[in-house]
């Protein structure tokens, strides 16, 4: 369980977490998520005590890291895969941490078969691919069997079998019993592989939710596909009715009633409708729409 109170970090002027609390239930794989900057990793790295708050506090099983008995048996983390010795092999690369943790060397034999690196174990990092560092990465952070996990961007730059892998891999520790908080900004990914959801913009919380209800809560629009546009553009603005007619898909998009509603609407006008149904927001769309004012730098590319 990680709770996260009241959690504010400011780095000079700028505040990069600002005033957050959160839950993170075990059991489950929780999806962080936000735009760049929104404070996702200097969260995270508050959580496993790498960085002091400005105020508020971050608890892992009820106390805040640097008051945790056993660290290594209570949380590991992936923040960055990139930190190994290229020279090491995988296995004395766990060895070092092991010792410094003071983990029985057992354990590293457990880890490397755990992500599936057995074989490779005795050959130098420097030469592993991007998903071989990964995996040697949850390795690390499951040295000391913990309770707790948290990987910041694990899938980024992997191809869809490596995600596919990691995905797996976090349903399988959460379904331990582990609470598994992972960040990412790949929001069709998180839909596939977390239940629950905390969503952050500029430091703030947005939402904290199943990603169900996530979807279910995003704004749907009703399509209305109708011979009798005109009719139909003037009943709307009479009932103050919400219709915008997209000339290329030659549709309305309504917003504020569901399908039902179109439908009677336009059966008392008598006019014809050749397709009628509702369009829900994808994650994606309701994230955006959620955290749109947070995005510190919008393209010149933007479709948005
Ligand atoms: N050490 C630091 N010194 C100054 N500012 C920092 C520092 N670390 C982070 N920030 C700022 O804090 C804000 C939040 O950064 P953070 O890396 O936590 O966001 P993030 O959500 O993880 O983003 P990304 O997805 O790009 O990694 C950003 O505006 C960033 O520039």
């Amino acid at each position: 369980m990680i709770e996260v109170r009241n959690l504010t970090k400011r780095y000079g002027g700028s505040l990069a977490v600002d005033d957050l609390s959160f839950t993170v239930r075990p059991g489950v794989v929780t999806g962080f998520l936000g735009p760049n900057g929104a404070g996702k990793s200097t969260t995270m790295r508050m959580i496993v005590g790498l960085d002091n708050p400005t105020a508020g506090e971050a608890l892992v099983n009820g106390r805040p890291y640097r008051d945790l008995e056993q660290p290594a048996h209570t949380v590991g983390c992936l923040l960055d895969a990139s930190w190994t010795h290229a020279n090491r092999s995988a296995a004395a690369h766990l060895k070092m941490i092991a010792a410094a943790a003071g983990l029985p060397a057992t354990r590293v034999d457990e880890v490397l078969s755990l992500v599936g690196l057995s074989d490779v174990a005795g050959r130098k990092v420097g030469g592993y691919s991007l998903g071989m560092r990964q995996r040697l990465g949850l390795a690390t952070a499951m040295l000391g069997d913990p309770e707790v996990l948290l990987f910041d961007e694990p899938v980024n730059g992997l191809d869809p079998e490596g995600i596919l892998w990691i995905r797996r891999f976090m349903h399988a520790r959460a379904a331990e019993g582990r609470t598994v908080l992972v960040s990412s900004h790949l929001l069709s990914e998180m839909a596939q592989t977390a239940q629950d959801l905390v969503v952050i913009g500029r430091g703030k919380l947005r939402a904290q939710t199943s990603v169900e209800e996530f979807l279910s809560a995003a704004k749907s629009s009703v399509i209305l596909r109708t011979p009798h546009v005109d009719e139909f553009t003037r009943a709307a603005r009479s009932e103050n009715v919400q219709a915008t007619f997209d000339p290329q898909q030659g549709v309305f998009l309504i917003d504020g009633l569901r399908a039902p509603q179109v439908g009677d609407l336009a059966a008392s006008l008598g006019i014809t409708v050749h397709e009628l149904h509702e369009k829900r927001a994808s994650l994606e769309e309701a994230f955006l729409a959620l955290t749109d004012q947070d995005v510190e730098y919008h393209g010149q590319e933007s479709t948005r």
